[in-house]
């Protein structure tokens, strides 16, 4: 449906360094699926959306849409509705004006006009304020004037830019059912960049990391989760974050020893590494290990964790502690009766760590559960 094939985005203002703010983008999204854009502040998610819609041009590379490479058409031609991170609503008119005004290319009667900005208005819960102008509204009015004007359209693509950042949380949820049914309905494709994880992961049925211009991983929250393709996203997808922990390799009988400290290791058979990572073993010194909180057994095991904090969160304990020099954050499902100072045994098992090579690629992921 979409193929974003070696995009690169360079930013050239006069008197100051270049900007690289996208590398050999590579992407091809499907028809009506909904894709995530997630990733920090100024990772380059706004530049690749401006792309797609033709608001930035292309460095190099192409993209094509429906088949058609519309990288060089102007950003009427592509068939591709955009709401902008900055609302870009026309002031003169009302707030139903500018809703309607996306439609009066589509040579539509005024009654199915009226009707569709009706249905979007509803959807979005701005009905109350259609014959307003866009100054008098708040930020999180024009912001969701901005997501009907793009969503009434019919487009081939639908590129939201924050659609949501501006409201508060609990009409954020419901927006976002109604916005996932209506797509889902409707068998849209959209893109939309958020840098928050609960959006991304409620929203979309794949979720493209970013991190300084580069694509880290597209797939699905639980293939980054449970299969990080490097550090980036071990550490970045998850809360809390992943440990990490530094450890020391060493050739063992049947694999590999790894040593994070004094008294912690673990054994890693050689059975349980593809050849290249088995190779990348053999000629490291040192590599990064990881293990998610939630995989930390809390209450029984050989290890001890010093405890630093402990917070029940209603439905879950959060262990924050001290173990062999490292400090490691525990997560389960049961009420943990520790205080600051106990020592509690924990088990960290060789087969929930993800292995990292030295260049931060994973070269072991944990056992699937
Ligand atoms: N028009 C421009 N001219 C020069 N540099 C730019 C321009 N637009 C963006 N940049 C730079 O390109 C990089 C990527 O910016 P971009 O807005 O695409 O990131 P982002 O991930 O969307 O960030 P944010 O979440 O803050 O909007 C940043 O370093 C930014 O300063």
């Amino acid at each position: 449906m979409l193929e974003i094939r070696n995009v690169d985005k360079v930013y050239h203002t006069r008197g100051k360094p270049p900007v690289h703010a996208v590398r050999a983008l590579d992407m091809d999204i499907r028809s009506g699926e909904i894709v995530a854009l997630l990733g920090s502040s100024g990772c380059g998610k706004t530049s690749t959306l401006r792309m797609i819609a033709g608001f930035e041009s292309v460095s190099s590379g192409s993209i094509a849409l429906a088949q058609r490479p519309i990288h060089e058409l102007p950003p009427a031609k592509r068939r591709v509705a955009m709401a902008f991170e900055g609302y870009s609503l026309y002031p003169p008119l009302t707030v139903r004006e500018n809703i309607a005004f996306a439609l009066k290319a589509q040579q539509l009667s005024r009654s199915e006009i009226a009707q569709r900005v009706d249905n979007i208005a509803r959807l979005v819960e701005i009905e109350d304020i259609l014959d307003s102008h866009p100054r008098a509204l708040s930020g999180g009015q024009q912001q969701r004037v901005s997501l009907a004007r793009a969503l009434v359209r019919d487009a081939d693509l639908y590129l939201l830019d924050e659609p949501m950042g501006q409201l508060e949380p609990q009409l954020r949820a419901v927006l976002r059912g109604r916005i996932k049914g209506l797509l889902a309905e409707r068998g849209m494709t959209a893109i939309f960049v958020t840098h928050d994880q609960t959006e991304a992961s409620a929203l979309a049925d794949r979720i493209a990391v970013m991190e300084d211009g580069v694509l880290q991983q597209f797939a699905n929250e639980r293939e980054l989760k449970n299969r990080p393709a490097n550090l980036f996203v071990a550490s970045f997808i998850g809360e809390p974050p992943m440990n990490l922990l530094e450890t020391t390799v060493r050739r063992a009988e049947a694999g590999f020893r790894l040593t994070a400290g004094s008294g912690m290791a673990f054994d890693i058979p050689s059975q349980t590494l593809a050849p290249a990572a088995q190779q990348a073993l053999a000629q490291a010194d040192r590599i990064k290990v990881g293990i998610r909180p939630q995989r930390i057994a809390i209450g029984s095991g050989e290890a001890r964790l010093r405890v630093v904090s402990n917070q029940w969160l209603g439905d879950q304990s959060h262990v924050a502690g001290e173990c062999a020099g490292h400090l490691l954050v525990a997560v389960t499902s049961s009420r943990v009766a520790a205080r600051p100072g106990d020592v509690v045994p924990c088990a960290l098992d060789a087969k929930n760590l993800h292995l990292f090579g030295t260049d931060g690629l994973c070269i072991r992921h944990a056992e699937a559960r």
